[in-house]
This record gives structure tokens, sequence and C-alpha cells, in this order.
């Protein structure tokens, strides 16, 4: 069975709620890792600030930050990364189309899928709640490389987020006649219940924490110097999952179910 970047790519029938949540797992490993990365730059404000009249760069409308995600993901169209059904755009009504021969894909989603997209709502907590908090404040001029760096983690959260399309339908396959009602009445609370799994929630906040303190320590070679001391603040990762991640998945995971009978 073929993988790919530690993600399900077996045919739909034969993914589970486990294989699922496999790949949700591995996927916490980039996000951590995109983390440390950012974090190693300070904030550097420039990168966010909307070009003015008296500030402008020729060549660049808006902020740098802008700049660099419509231009990579215009870049990455082109190769193809949008013909996969886990990848989502930040700007996805300017993409140029792909120019690489279509792969199939595994058709495991409902088409509805495709018109789920919560990038925005990611986009607005990155850089407006959770970016604040993981870099230091301060500028050393490296702002390409943090819009780099940005686009890396925004790629991976985004990645994780609309990977709850997947999820929903498994959860759907493996219990049709738990949700049917609930979707006929379009009912979101009773839908919001029905995924939900508390336990796994616990379980999943405890070891992104701990993926942190792992990735994240100082590696010398005399052990007892690096206790401590980590790249990214283990906490504000459990954080970021709890306040942002999982709820923005659940949301992907209702808007789907939601649209799952149509
Ligand atoms: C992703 C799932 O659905 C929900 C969302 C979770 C998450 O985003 O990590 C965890 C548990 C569930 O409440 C799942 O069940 O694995």
């Amino acid at each position: 069975m073929e993988k790919t970047d530690g993600n399900v790519s077996e045919s739909g029938n034969e993914m589970t709620l486990d294989s699922v949540r496999d790949s949700l797992i591995r996927q916490e490993d980039s996000i951590v890792f995109s983390l440390i990365e950012r974090a190693k730059f300070p904030f550097n404000s420039p990168t966010y600030q909307e070009s003015h009249h008296s500030s402008s760069i020729p060549g660049i409308s808006g902020s740098l930050i802008r700049f660099f995600v419509k231009e990579s993901e215009s870049l990455q169209a082109k190769a193809g990364r949008y013909q996969n059904p886990e990848e989502h755009a930040f700007f996805p009504d300017e993409l140029p189309p792909s120019l690489v021969p279509p792969h199939t894909f595994p058709l495991v989603l409902h088409p509805a899928a495709a018109s789920i997209n919560v990038n925005n709502k990611i986009w607005d907590f990155y850089f407006n709640k959770f970016l604040p908090l993981l870099t230091v404040p301060g500028d050393d001029g490296n702002y390409a490389s943090t819009a780099s760096s940005d686009l890396t983690c925004l790629q991976a959260i985004s990645r994780r987020i609309h990977y709850g399309n997947f999820v929903a339908e498994v959860k759907f396959r493996d219990a049709p006649h738990d949700y049917e009602p609930a979707i006929r009445a379009q009912d979101r609370d009773a839908l919001m219940k029905l995924l939900t799994f508390e336990a796994v929630e616990e379980m999943v906040k405890k070891r992104v924490a701990k993926k942190a303190m792992t990735f994240g320590q100082e590696v010398s070679l005399n052990s007892t110097e690096s206790q401590g001391k980590y790249k990214v603040d283990p906490p504000l990762v459990s954080r970021l999952y709890d306040e942002w991640v999982m709820p923005l998945t659940k949301l992907v995971e209702v808007e789907y179910l939601l649209r799952r009978l149509d």
C-alpha cells in the first residue's frame, strides 16, 4: 500500500478512523517542526504591514506576507499542489491552472468538500492571536524568511484542519444511522455532539506538548545542561490545538456533514 508524506493514500474503502487519526498524529510533527522554525525569528512586524502610498514597494500591493503567500500559491498551483483534495489555498480565487498531468487521487469525499475552506479563519487567528504568543518581539530584517516560515506553518495547520473532511467521512460511514437524522434536520449542535470525543482531544493536547518538548529541546552532549529550555513553549502548542486547531477541525467536520446527503 502506497503511503506519501505520512498521509493515508489507500483507497477510500480502506480508510478507517484509526488510519485517519494516524495521519493527524503524523501531521502534528509537521506542525510542531514548522513552529520551531518560525520561532527562530522575532515577530518582524514589517512582514505584515500593509504598504501605504508612502511606504509602498513597487510591484507589491498589500503586505509582504500577502504577496509572498499569493505568489507561492500561484507557483504551487501550477505544480499541481491543489489537485490533492487535502490541500486548500489561502487565496483560491486567482489561482492559475495546474500544468502537470493530473494524478487520480482516490475518491473518498463527497463533492461538497471542495466548497469548504476555512483558511480565512486560520489566517486571522494565526497572525492576530497566535503569532504574537509564538515569537519574541523584535525586528531582525529577515522578512522573506519569516514569510516563508509563516507559509509553512499555515499550510501544515490548514492541511490538518481540512483533514476534518476525511474524519467526518469515516465517522459518517461508521454510523450513518446516527448521523442521518441530524443531517436531515441540519442540526449543527447534534452533529457537533456526535463527532466529539473529549478523551481523544485530551490526548491530543498532551501529545502535542510532549512533541514540543521532544523536538524543541536543546540537544547537548552534556545531557545535564539542556533541561527545561524549549524552542517553542509546550503549553502554547497545547493551547494552539485547544483554542484553534481542534475547534476548526470540528467546524470543517460539521460543515462537511451538513452537506453529506446533498
Ligand atoms: C479529529 C477528530 O474529531 C474530533 C476532533 C479532534 C481533533 O481535532 O483532534 C479530536 C477528537 C474529536 O473530538 C477525531 O475524532 O479524531
